[in-house]
């Protein structure tokens, strides 16, 4: 929001974006006889008492009444920019679109190591390659018999230098090889192959799938793959990028979690015969600016990532897949916050580019899309090869006896299985050994002290612990309120059901995957690797284990608690608790074996629950789409949050109050609020806000630009945490 140019100043100043919270550019004088950079290119300057990399944005008069007060620019990093132009054109998008500061938003289109302003990765020389005839060496080098060995074995290939070292050749005589004129120091890409491994023909309903995809390439075109779980749509991804590739062009393939990425990779990378470096927070920094600088030369065809990837540089983007599109994780709920999936599909059509959205249970947004031919809308309703689509029964557990959570009629289906020599899973949505801890004869809880919330209670460490904020601290003996020794847990959590079924089932393999058993990605790795080696073995987990994967041997799988998914406050929790279930529940009987699955419910007239075993998911989320219409919410109409979290509960109420007055509330755009959030304190913290809602997403976006220029000018707001968010996907 720099104001229009001072016509009467003739000082030429840069333009320049520093990542700040402050939605605006500013004004430097140019780098000491240097040359405006390339648009996007990166500077260092002096900001906030400190050196900071900016962007330059362009060179032009000073629009400051008093220039004296203007700092100099102290470096040109780069003379090109990192950014290549389509990308530049998307992050300005993405920067006007979800109100994000322009330097926030352009570093999101550089590696790590380059945010910081260091250089960019270069592919080190690790590899000698012959440069003169071995005759002239045999001559040269017969005093020194071990780098003649050494250039023999070099041959008229490129050899990597460890490689060479394993033949029994000292660092030493490399070194000294390397200084002669025979031999030069290269960049070893062999390893850019894999060994390819067979992948079955496609069905015909896949082929024209993929055909459909591949007739639009070159163009900008949205397919929703609507395939049910299990229909084989990884093996449609994995053809369209053949044939993108072959073309020379380049794809991105984003998926929601980084879990998800090891059993992506390691099938494109047998399919493809091609090594897929992938990006995501898991994989180190030099990793991930080697996949980075890879993208951006064009030496990597394939890059698989998280949703941070969207933001890749890419030589020459031919298409982006987006697999389970549905996923909230593609969607970042801090700042800067941006839906992957949507900015996906921009970047299509900035790049001129086919995107693909595949899911077994579409979004509602992207549905809505495809069934007003805004997106091509292809369906499978069928598995792929023999599997089928499992049997679904719901399982009424009013006044039935749980044993942790479970039903006899569940134990005795997963008995069953393990005897067949097969797999079962079983989804919990609660980590730890139960739900709370409560007081028989007061009834007291005990509750976290920073978070509208109740404490888990934990075993292994023993603990009471809050899932919403850091908080833990020790099982208390007695009630924190009347003293009494009778404490009981309530609700069953995944260490609970652990426990049971290990001492139930003794000789049967028992794996537990949620994030307190997991650590990281090596950990799941590993388990996941366990899991398929396997035959028969029960696991037990959240949403970290039912997510995506594919576990050919999962017979049957439980749902312990579905009740426990359906209270919400959210618009959006009938439309989750339907994909969740129907996610889950396509984890059973993915291969040859045919599958079952027992929903557990207290609800079994719920209109959801009862309908989620019979009815495909097309079908209820039509339903669903229909309610939203005659509500007027997203996808029909459009909302905006402001948010506000203060340490003082007064303090955010009264900095939404100030900027309410402000703001127009009309009948096109509606304000509603301030009102506290669902979960009114966390962390410490009250969160309240005010929910701009409008059939017009353009006016929805207008309030929150004006309240971005009314809240920076609150004095109130430099003493609270504040942002505004378009299209968030949750509002409790
Ligand atoms: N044309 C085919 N012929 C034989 N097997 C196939 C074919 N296509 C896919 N499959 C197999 O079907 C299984 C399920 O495929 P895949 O994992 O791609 O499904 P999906 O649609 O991505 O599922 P989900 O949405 O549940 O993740 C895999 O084992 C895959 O190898
Ligand atoms: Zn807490």
């Amino acid at each position: 929001m720099i104001p229009e140019p001072n016509a009467n100043s003739s000082l030429i100043v840069w333009e320049i974006a520093v990542p700040a919270p402050l939605h605006t550019t500013f004004e430097y004088l140019p780098h000491d006889n240097i040359a405006p950079p390339e648009v996007g290119a990166r500077v260092l300057v002096p900001f906030s008492g400190r050196e900071s990399v900016g962007f330059f944005i362009q060179s032009r008069e000073a629009t400051l009444a008093d220039p004296q007060k203007l700092k100099r620019v102290i470096d040109v990093l780069d003379h090109q920019s990192l950014i290549e132009p389509a990308l530049l054109t998307l992050l300005r998008w993405v920067a006007d679109y979800y109100l994000i500061p322009t330097g926030d938003a352009l570093m999101m289109g550089l590696a790590r190591n380059e945010r910081k302003g260091k250089p960019s990765w270069t592919a080190p020389l690790n590899a000698l390659k012959a440069v003169a005839s071995l005759e002239d060496a045999r001559i040269a080098l017969s005093r020194a018999p071990q780098q003649l060995r050494a250039l023999e074995l070099i041959g008229n290939k490129i050899r990597t230098l460890k490689d060479i070292e394993s033949q029994g050749i000292s660092k030493a005589t490399l070194r000294a090889l390397t200084q002669t004129s025979f031999v030069e120091k290269v960049v070893n890409d062999t390893t850019h192959h894999t060994e390819k491994g067979y992948t079955p023909p496609l069905t015909p309903d896949q082929a024209d799938i993929t055909n459909s995809v591949a007739d639009s390439l070159s163009s900008f075109t949205t397919h929703l793959i609507d395939g049910v779980t299990g229909s084989g749509k990884t093996a449609i991804y994995i053809e369209c990028i053949k044939r993108v590739i072959d073309t020379g062009q380049q794809v991105l393939v984003l998926v929601p979690e980084i879990g998800l990425t090891p059993q992506t990779r390691s099938r494109f990378e047998s399919a493809l015969g091609l090594q897929v470096p992938v990006i995501h927070s898991g994989v180190s920094d030099t990793e991930r600016s080697r996949a980075w600088a890879m993208a951006r030369s064009g030496a990597a065809p394939v890059i698989l990532g998280t949703r941070s990837s969207v933001f890749c540089s890419f030589k020459s983007l031919g298409l982006i897949i987006v697999d389970e599109e549905h996923d909230s994780s593609l969607k970042q709920q801090d700042h800067p916050r941006y839906s992957a999936r949507d900015v996906a599909v921009k970047r299509g059509q900035v790049c001129n580019c086919p995107v693909v959205l595949g899911s077994a249970t579409p979004s509602l947004e992207t549905l809505a899309n495809a069934l007003n031919h805004r997106y091509h809308h292809h369906r499978l309703t069928e598995r792929a090869a023999a599997a089928k689509l499992p049997d679904i029964k719901l399982v009424d557990t009013r006044g039935l006896a749980l044993t942790a959570g479970l039903s006899d009629e569940a134990i005795s289906a997963i008995e069953t299985t393990i005897a067949r020599g097969e797999q079962a899973l079983l989804f919990l949505n609660k980590r730890g050994f139960a739900r709370s801890i409560q007081c028989e004869d007061c009834g007291w809880i005990a509750e976290c002290h920073n978070c509208d919330s109740i404490m888990a209670v934990h075993k292994s460490p023993p603990q009471l612990r809050c899932h919403h904020c850091l908080a833990h601290r020790p099982t208390p003996r007695s009630c924190g309120s009347c003293n009494s020794v009778r404490l009981t847990s309530r609700g069953v959590g995944t260490e609970q059901l652990e426990t049971f079924l290990s001492r139930k089932m003794r000789q049967t393999p028992l794996f537990r995957v949620d994030s307190d058993s997991v650590p990281n990605l090596t950990a799941l790795n590993a388990l996941l690797d366990n899991i398929r080696q396997t035959p028969s073995a029960i696991l037990l987990g959240t949403q970290m284990l039912s997510k995506g994967h594919h576990f050919p041997r999962v017979t049957c799988v439980v749902i312990v608690d579905s009740d426990g998914l359906l209270f919400s406050a959210d618009f959006r929790a009938e439309e989750r608790l339907l994909q969740l279930l129907t996610q889950v529940s396509g984890r059973s009987g993915r291969a040859e074996l045919p599958g079952q699955v027992l929903i557990q419910t207290r609800s079994p007239n719920h209109p959801l629950i009862k309908h989620a075993a019979t009815t495909p998911y097309l079908e209820l989320a039509r339903t669903l789409l229909d309610q939203r219409r005659a509500l007027g919410l997203p996808p029909h109409g459009a909302l905006g949050v402001i948010r506000a979290d203060a340490k003082q509960e007064r303090d955010a109420i009264e900095f939404l109050n100030q900027t309410r007055e402000v703001l127009a509330d009309d009948a096109i755009c509606r304000l509603l609020g301030p009102m506290p959030a669902l979960m009114t304190r966390r962390a410490g913290l009250f969160r309240y806000h005010i929910v701009v809602h409008s059939q017009s997403r353009k006016r929805v976006h207008q309030t929150l630009k004006k309240a971005i220029n009314v809240g920076s000018n609150l004095k109130i707001g430099r003493k609270i945490s504040w942002f505004v968010e378009i299209d968030p996907t949750e509002i409790v």
